[in-house]
């Protein structure tokens, strides 16, 4: 898998909120996309899914434009914000209508929403005349992920996946990443503000300043400092 942004330039009324050169995700890696409010982190994610159009410039997904082409869809997952929800649907339901895209039985949805299930911590499934709607904003953001991850697919792109979560589900989530990325082979891109996090899981940390790629950077044993200096002065 390789996703590239290729000379991308994002403007509302001239006002340019996204410029990236040249930037590649390839097979496997785990990136951290990080980056003030308003830095263009969402910007780049809905580029990527075909959410918005470029100015200029193209997203390539496996070397096709996905403005172009569908077939970044077959193995792209995501979860952005509850706007991917269905609010009238119980939980349940709603894992049943994404499993169906992807072809997934009712059998196979159980056994793959089973890890799920102390991060769901008894208040998702089962809940009696609940429906989306209905759930605390952090409930929410778990019924979008768990969503994301049921196809299992080659791409998983995550924004904020820590955000509205409480620290005990942040390392329940982080644990389920942990373990996506022992099982098998994803291109994982998530955006945090929480700098511990990403550097905890990912394998590249991007950062994101005023629309720019200001670093791009291998996480080792040093990146948190920087990565903290780097916000407390800028
Ligand atoms: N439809 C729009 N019209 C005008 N400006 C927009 C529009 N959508 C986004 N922007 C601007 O683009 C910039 C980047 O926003 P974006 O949501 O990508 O930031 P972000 O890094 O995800 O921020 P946060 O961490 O606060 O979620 C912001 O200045 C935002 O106001």
């Amino acid at each position: 898998m390789e996703i590239q942004f290729n000379n991308i330039v994002k403007s509302y009324n001239g006002n340019t909120v996204l410029s990236v050169e040249n930037l590649v995700f390839s097979q496997n890696e785990c990136i951290g996309l990080v980056g003030n409010n308003g830095a263009g982190k969402t910007t780049l994610f809905r580029l990527l899914l075909n959410l918005i159009r470029p100015t200029q410039g193209q997203v390539l997904s496996q070397g096709l434009n996905v403005a172009d082409s569908e077939t970044w869809k077959d193995y792209t997952s995501s979860y952005l914000d509850e706007g991917f929800l269905i609010d009238y649907l119980s939980p349940e339901e709603y894992f049943a209508f994404c499993g169906q895209l992807y072809g997934l039985d009712k059998k196979t949805i159980e056994a793959r929403l089973q890890p799920f299930e102390t991060l769901f911590n008894g208040e998702i499934l089962g809940q009696k005349g609940k429906f989306i709607r209905d759930l605390s904003k952090g409930n929410q953001k778990k019924v979008g992920i768990a969503a994301a991850m049921l196809p299992q697919l080659p791409v998983l792109i995550l924004d904020e996946p820590f955000a509205n979560l409480d620290p005990s589900s942040q390392a329940r989530l982080k644990k389920l990443f942990k373990d996506l990325r022992e099982e098998r082979n994803t291109l994982m891109l998530i955006s945090s503000h929480e700098l511990n996090h990403v550097t905890e899981m990912c394998d590249r940390i991007v950062v994101v300043e005023k629309g720019h790629i200001v670093r791009d950077m291998p996480n080792t044993e040093t990146v948190l400092q920087e990565l903290e200096t780097y916000f407390s002065v800028i």
